[in-house]
């Protein structure tokens, strides 16, 4: 398979989605606030909306691919099904004895059960049968002092956003070093994919997950060569500089405005405030717009110097300049502050381009749509009264592996 994407507008050929599944039936109000969900997802619907989303990107001859499956098949392939299962083990709230048991239970599992498994997690309650029923000793005293309510292995409810667990720039993949805690183990299964998965064999990396905290959702191909990063609740400067170096060193990139963002969960990403709509136009949250900066990161002079890094400068205009252009068009999102709020936290800004010109949004965004539209965008609308409780929208919930280059 050709493998390209070095913007974030050209016409896009295949993308990786994930439907939601049993992972989101875990969510209780218990534990929705550290799942990173606002509210208790009713489950067909969201399917029913995520299936509308991947509908709409066919129509448009888009190919979908499902990360489910692409799991199941990679967990056929025995060096893959060790390392995901060993990844899962790992987990040192598990100690010596319920370590064992779990991984009785995954031996057993075939690769559909087990990709279940690791995307839905497993509860409390789920594994007691194959523990017996009085068997204390069997327990032991991790599973025994469990609450009920616990999982075992944590579900995956945000594997939906496959924009923040993998990233391509170029023909590279880059997987990402997930800040959250109910993150991480997202990209044990992305990593899994680009390196044991036939699809993508001879794939090279150029960011993986022991590596400082970079998250997708902060990543912006502005143009071939010039990447934009937020840095925020997510992405740490740290993760922006080793981007940086390692995207310079594989030549993947020649600048990176690295943005700062506020840490807030609103604007948890650079995507929730920004996304591209035209090779020259930005969707941005007005109350922003003019405040936002950027530090121009550049390769050193000699190979093996520090990257030079200048500004900040303000962002707008300094990403026109890094890629090429006049000037960067800005439509905002909303209509008046108020508007633009509700629909800046609904997603309104977060869409996926399909072309030039061409992008796909939440239909609750009416104001920022129709804003899309009077300046010549034509908006593919999908419904998200559901999917948007996990806070992502359509941009959030894509991962795009190829894309035309730009005429
Ligand atoms: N790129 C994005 O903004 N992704 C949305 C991620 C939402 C998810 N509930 C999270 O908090 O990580």
């Amino acid at each position: 398979m050709a493998r390209y994407l070095e913007t974030e507008v050209g016409r896009l050929r295949s993308v990786l989605l994930h439907r939601p599944g049993a992972e989101l039936a875990r969510l209780t109000p218990r534990n929705s606030g550290s799942l990173l969900f606002d509210g208790i997802p009713w489950v067909a619907r969201a399917q029913e909306e995520h299936e509308a989303f991947a509908a709409a990107l066919r129509r448009h001859e888009v190919t979908v691919l499902y990360l489910d499956e692409l799991l199941t098949e990679v967990l056929a392939l025995e060096p893959a099904r060790a390392e995901l299962t060993e990844a899962v083990l790992a987990d040192p709230r598990l100690g010596d004895t319920l370590r064992r048991r779990v991984g009785d239970y995954l031996h057993y599992l075939d690769p559909v059960g087990l990709a279940g498994v690791l995307i839905a997690g497993l509860a409390h309650e789920e594994l007691r049968p194959a523990l017996g029923r009085r068997d204390g000793q069997r327990r032991g005293l991790v599973y025994t002092l469990l609450d009920t309510h616990d999982f075992v292995i944590d579900p995956l409810p945000n594997l939906l956003f496959t924009r923040d667990s993998s990233m391509w720039i170029g023909d590279h993949a880059a997987v990402a070093s997930l800040a959250m805690r109910a993150r991480r183990r997202e990209t044990t299964l992305t990593h899994a994919l680009y390196r044991h998965h036939p699809r993508f064999a001879g794939t090279p990396l150029v960011y993986e997950p022991h590596l400082e905290h970079v998250e997708g959702g902060d990543l912006l191909l502005l143009a071939p060569g010039v990447l934009a990063l937020g840095v925020g609740e997510r992405t740490t400067p740290a993760g922006a500089e080793r981007l940086a170096r390692r995207a310079f060193a594989a030549g993947v990139a020649e600048t990176v405005l690295v943005v700062p963002i506020a840490q807030q969960r609103a604007t948890m990403h650079l995507d929730t405030v920004c996304t591209m709509v035209d090779r020259d136009a930005v969707l941005m949250y007005p109350k922003i717009a003019d405040s936002l900066v950027a530090y121009t990161v550049t390769r050193g002079a000699e190979p093996g110097d520090d990257p030079q890094v200048s500004g900040p400068t303000p962002f707008l205009p300094t990403a026109a300049k890094a890629m090429g252009i006049d000037a960067l068009r800005v439509i905002d999102t909303g209509l008046d502050p108020v508007t633009a709020e509700r629909e800046q936290w609904d997603d309104g800004n977060n869409t996926l381009a399909i072309a030039p010109r061409l992008c796909v949004a939440y239909e609750r965004n009416t104001e920022t749509n129709a804003q899309l539209e009077r300046a010549g965008i034509e908006v593919v609308r999908v419904p998200g009264s559901e999917l948007s409780s996990g806070r992502g929208g359509p941009r959030c919930m894509s991962c795009p592996l190829v894309r035309d280059p730009l005429p």
